[in-house]
This record gives structure tokens, C-alpha cells and sequence, in this order.
């Protein structure tokens, strides 16, 4: 398969790959199977390329190595946030599914995973994804992959894949009446063009500012997003009940973007899952706090702690625009659930989405000791 799995243009001399498998040593007398890689491992130096130029989805954030039989190594990780060295959740969602995608047979395709955030992953770090075939069935495939840093799990995803099958009933969702994407403003032309403007309030413009330095430039680079509602994106309205356009009524807690990545994938029907797996987790966390940002809140951790997809079709192009549809319902105990949905611009529901994620505040100063 295309999946990525061989080397990106600038990849390393495959170290783990010589540290995994014992060498046999020639011109000993017993022939004995020695390890003298295990005595002299050094740590590969895993400095995030996210920022290179020449990064792309497909060859380098999605690229995995095939180490063995149901191992594949990640090496160009990007981080979620530039200030702390975190991997990105949905990148490592987009790489365990290739990885198992990688060990089923072709005709089956993802219908869902279920995944844990157990541990934050280092962008600084190699990822390991061990995949367990835990079931080939007729129709159904299930395997297990746990993703791997310094020999701890980071990761864990339960994922099913099913063999395409007649329609028995069918419905769907009317998919929501939005501003197509060509009427609106990719993200960061709006960032570049806002920020000049003098009359912005000084709390909208350090807004911005946050934005722009916290979202990896590399995110920009490899897709572009077209927010339907900027104002609301941006914190600039007063009022927490808003239109997205077209009289179709939302709420604070929604949000609605256009996505598309900016180079083209090519025709395999996997990849295009596993790159709309990869910025499935993008906006979540996002559409929950911003309602809470707009009034001051700013947490002192915001992590994907749980996401699960079901994909409802292969049939559907990420480098085409697709709509995503969050909807965060409840929040409480510094936690919060929100619900996606991804839409092709003729109307289809191609992904749902659910995520809890982690917020927590800042903690309270202890009260001063009375003198
Ligand atoms: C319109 C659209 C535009 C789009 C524009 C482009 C989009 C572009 C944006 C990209 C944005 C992507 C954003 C995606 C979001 C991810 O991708 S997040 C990454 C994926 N998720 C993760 O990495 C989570 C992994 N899991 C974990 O880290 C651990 O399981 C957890 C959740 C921390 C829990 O672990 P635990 O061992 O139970 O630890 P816990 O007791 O909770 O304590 C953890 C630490 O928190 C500390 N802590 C406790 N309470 C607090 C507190 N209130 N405040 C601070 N620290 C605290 C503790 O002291 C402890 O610190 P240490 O003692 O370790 O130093």
C-alpha cells in the first residue's frame, strides 16, 4: 500500500531498526548471536522537522516506517501547541490507523475506532506502534494498537474495519446550511489582514496574537482552514448566540469549519481517512473553551484525554473542502465532551466524532498565611 511506509526524503539511518534485531556476528568461532547495538543505543536524534519547509502530510506526518511484521516507527512528529513539546493527538490517531490499515487485506476499510490518550507523547521522540490482530473475520476486522515512547504506552486504539456490504436501511442528517468555502477567508489570511486594524479591541488582538503563536505554523502548511462564523472564531461578538449564516441557528458551544489539505493526497481511499483521522482532533478542544476564552478563561491544561471515530464512507477527498461540525454539550470536573461531525460539501456525513477532553484551570494561590 501507498501508506506511507517507506522513508521520507530526509529520514535517518534506521538505528532502531539495527537496535531491534540481534546481529548475527560473522567470524566468530560459535557463530553465537550477539547484541552489541543493546550496549551502545543512543537516543536518535528526533529534532521536530514539523517546521521544515519541505514537511508534508502524507510523506512525513503520516509517514510510517515498517520495522516488523506489525511494528511501524513514526519519526516526524508535530507538536499540538508550539509552548509545550506535546505530539499532537491527531496525529497519532491518523498514524495507528495506518499502521493497522497496513495489516488488513485490501476490501476492508475502517467503520470505527476508540481511542486513549494515556500518556502526552514528546515530539522529540520516536513513536512505536505495535499492532494485535486480534480478529480477521468474514466481514470484520479488529485490531488493537498500542503506540509506544522509551518502552511506555503513550496510546491505545481499538479499531474495526469492515468489508463494504449492500445498503440495507439508510437516512441521514440533513447536513447544516452553511456559507460555501468559497465565499470565506482561509484562517490565516484573516490573522495577517485582522491584526492590522486599528480598531480591534486591544483583548481581541491578544487573541489573535495567542492564536498566531501557539498553533504550529505546520498546520497552516499542510491544511487550510476556513472558520464559517471569524467573528465568533475570533471572540469579536458580544453575544454567545450567533447564526452561522443562511438563518441556520447554533449556539457558543458549536462551531463550524471548512478543511482541506493543501497538497494532493492521491486516489487510495485509505489515505484520505487516515489524513481526515489526523485533523479530526484539530478544532474539538477549541469549540469547547471558546465561549470560556471570550470571557478570560485560560487553562492551565487543555489535552484530549478520549477519541473515537466512525467512518460512514471511504468515498470523500480530504483534499477537498470538508466541513467540520463541533458541538461541545457539557463540560464540568475539568472535563469536556464534544461531538463532530464531517460533511462533504455535496451533503454527505462521512465522519462522526466524539471527544472528552481534559481542561483544567489555573490552580488558586493558597490563601497568604495571616501574620
Ligand atoms: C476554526 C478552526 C481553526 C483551526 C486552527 C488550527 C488548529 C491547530 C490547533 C491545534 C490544536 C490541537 C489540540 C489538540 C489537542 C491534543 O492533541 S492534546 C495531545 C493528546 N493528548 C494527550 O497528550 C494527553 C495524554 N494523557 C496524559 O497526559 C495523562 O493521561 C493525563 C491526562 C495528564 C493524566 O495523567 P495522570 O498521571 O493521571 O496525571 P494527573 O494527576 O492528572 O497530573 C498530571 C499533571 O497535571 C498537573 N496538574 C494537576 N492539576 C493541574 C491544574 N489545575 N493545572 C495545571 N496542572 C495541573 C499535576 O501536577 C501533574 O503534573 P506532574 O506531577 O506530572 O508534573
Amino acid at each position: 500500500m501507498s501508506l506511507s511506509t517507506s522513508p521520507p526524503p530526509d529520514a535517518q539511518s534506521h538505528t532502531s531498526q539495527h537496535a531491534l534485531m540481534p546481529r548475527r556476528m560473522e567470524g566468530t568461532e560459535q557463530n553465537s548471536l550477539q547484541y552489541p547495538m543493546l550496549l551502545n543505543v543512543t537516543h536518535i536524534d528526533m529534532t521536530s522537522r514539523a517546521d521544515h519547509i519541505q514537511a508534508g502530510l502524507v510523506d512525513t506526518f503520516l509517514n510510517l516506517e515498517r520495522v516488523d511484521k506489525n511494528l511501524y516507527l513514526a519519526r516526524h512528529l508535530l507538536k499540538g501547541r508550539n509552548s509545550i513539546p506535546v505530539v499532537y493527538g491527531g496525529q497519532v490517531i491518523g498514524q495507528a490507523l495506518s499502521a493497522a490499515t497496513a495489516t488488513v487485506d485490501f476490501g476492508f476499510v475502517p467503520n470505527s475506532l476508540h481511542s486513549y490518550f494515556v500518556q502526552s507523547g514528546n515530539v522529540n521522540r520516536p513513536i512505536l506502534y505495535q499492532v494485535d490482530r486480534i480478529r480477521d473475520g468474514k466481514s470484520f476486522c479488529t485490531r488493537l494498537v498500542k503506540a509506544v515512547q522509551d518502552g511506555e504506552a503513550i496510546f491505545t486504539v481499538q479499531i474495526s474495519f469492515h468489508r463494504s456490504e449492500p445498503d440495507s436501511i439508510v437516512h441521514q442528517l440533513p447536513m447544516p446550511e452553511v456559507p460555501a468555502p468559497d465565499s470565506l477567508e482561509d484562517l490565516s489570511d484573516t490573522f495577517d489582514r485582522i491584526k492590522k486594524n486599528p480598531n480591534l479591541p486591544p483583548a481581541a488582538l491578544a487573541m489573535i496574537a495567542f492564536k498566531q503563536k501557539e498553533i504550529p505554523p505546520a498546520f497552516f502548511r499542510i491544511f487550510s482552514f476556513r472558520p464559517v462564523d471569524i467573528d465568533s472564531y475570533l471572540c469579536l461578538k458580544k453575544d454567545d448566540v450567533h447564526s452561522a449564516g443562511h438563518g441556520h441557528p447554533t449556539d457558543a458551544y458549536r462551531s463550524y469549519v471548512w478543511i482541506k489539505a493543501n497538497e494532493r493526497v492521491g486516489d487510495d481511499p485509505r489515505l484520505h481517512l487516515a489524513a481526515a483521522a489526523y485533523i479530526s482532533d484539530a478544532t474539538m478542544i477549541e469549540t469547547a473553551l471558546r465561549p470560556h476564552s471570550k470571557r478570560g478563561f485560560i487553562p492551565s491544561m487543555a489535552l484530549t484525554l478520549d477519541h473515537s471515530i466512525w467512518m460512514h464512507t471511504d468515498n470523500f477527498r480530504v483534499d477537498d473542502w470538508l466541513l467540520y461540525e463541533n458541538h461541545s454539550t457539557v463540560a464540568s470536573g475539568g472535563r469536556s465532551l464534544i461531538e463532530g461531525k464531517l460533511w462533504t460539501r455535496d451533503g454527505r456525513l462521512v465522519f462522526s466524532t466524539t471527544q472528552e477532553a481534559l481542561i483544567r484551570a489555573h490552580k488558586k494561590s493558597p490563601p497568604t498565611p495571616a501574620k
